[in-house]
């Protein structure tokens, strides 16, 4: 397994994925952790392929560290949700899109969990927001991660907030409500 290589302390979140071929879609959450200096760790584990051990990994993650598991998988995409039954931890899915299907496929497959086994559902190819849902639900008990989540979202607010400058600048003369214009 590898573990981001930012930090000496074990990983707390592990990014699961049925297969390689899901890795373009699932880095994003790897880089949204990356950019808390969160640890984690990023494997192939396919439920389908690989029961036996995946549900080693599902039943032993918790006591190696992991906090958080953020599982991803394509079409008939079982990983998240049977990870959720066989971990305490929280999961959150990611549906991954394939060549011949949008991801509607696994996006239905992942978050039509019967009630008990909650699976945190992303949109398609929603990676980054799994890596900053970790990030938040972690901070639930790290004031500091905390802290950096709020700048996070101030950042994010002065970035919508030149946009709308950006808008009314091309369309001079249309009505706007002004937010951002006293920055
Ligand atoms: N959905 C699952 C599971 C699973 O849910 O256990 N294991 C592999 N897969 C998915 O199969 C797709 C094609 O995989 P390959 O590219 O290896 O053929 C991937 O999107 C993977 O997540």
């Amino acid at each position: 397994m590898s573990t981001s290589a930012e930090s000496s302390e074990g990983p707390v979140v592990g990014i699961v994925m049925g297969s390689d071929s899901d890795w373009p879609v699932m880095e994003a959450a790897a880089q949204a952790l990356d950019e808390f200096e969160i640890p984690y760790e990023a494997d192939v584990v396919s439920a389908h392929r690989m029961p036996r051990e995946m549900i080693a990994y599902g039943e032993e993650a918790a006591d190696r560290g992991i906090k958080v598991i953020i599982a991803g998988a394509g079409g008939a995409a079982h990983l998240p949700g049977m990870l959720a039954s066989v971990t305490p931890l929280p999961v959150i899915g990611v549906p991954v899109p394939l060549k011949h299907m949008d991801g509607m496929d696994s996006l239905l497959s992942i978050v039509q969990m019967p009630a008990g086994v909650p699976v945190a559902t992303v949109s398609v190819a929603g990676a980054r927001n799994a890596g900053l849902l970790a990030a938040r639900i972690l901070g639930v008990h790290d004031e500091e991660l905390r802290g950096r989540m709020r700048e996070f979202q101030q950042e994010l607010n002065d970035q919508a907030s030149e946009k709308g400058k950006r808008l009314r600048a091309k369309t001079e003369g249309v009505a706007g409500f002004g937010f951002g214009s006293g920055s």
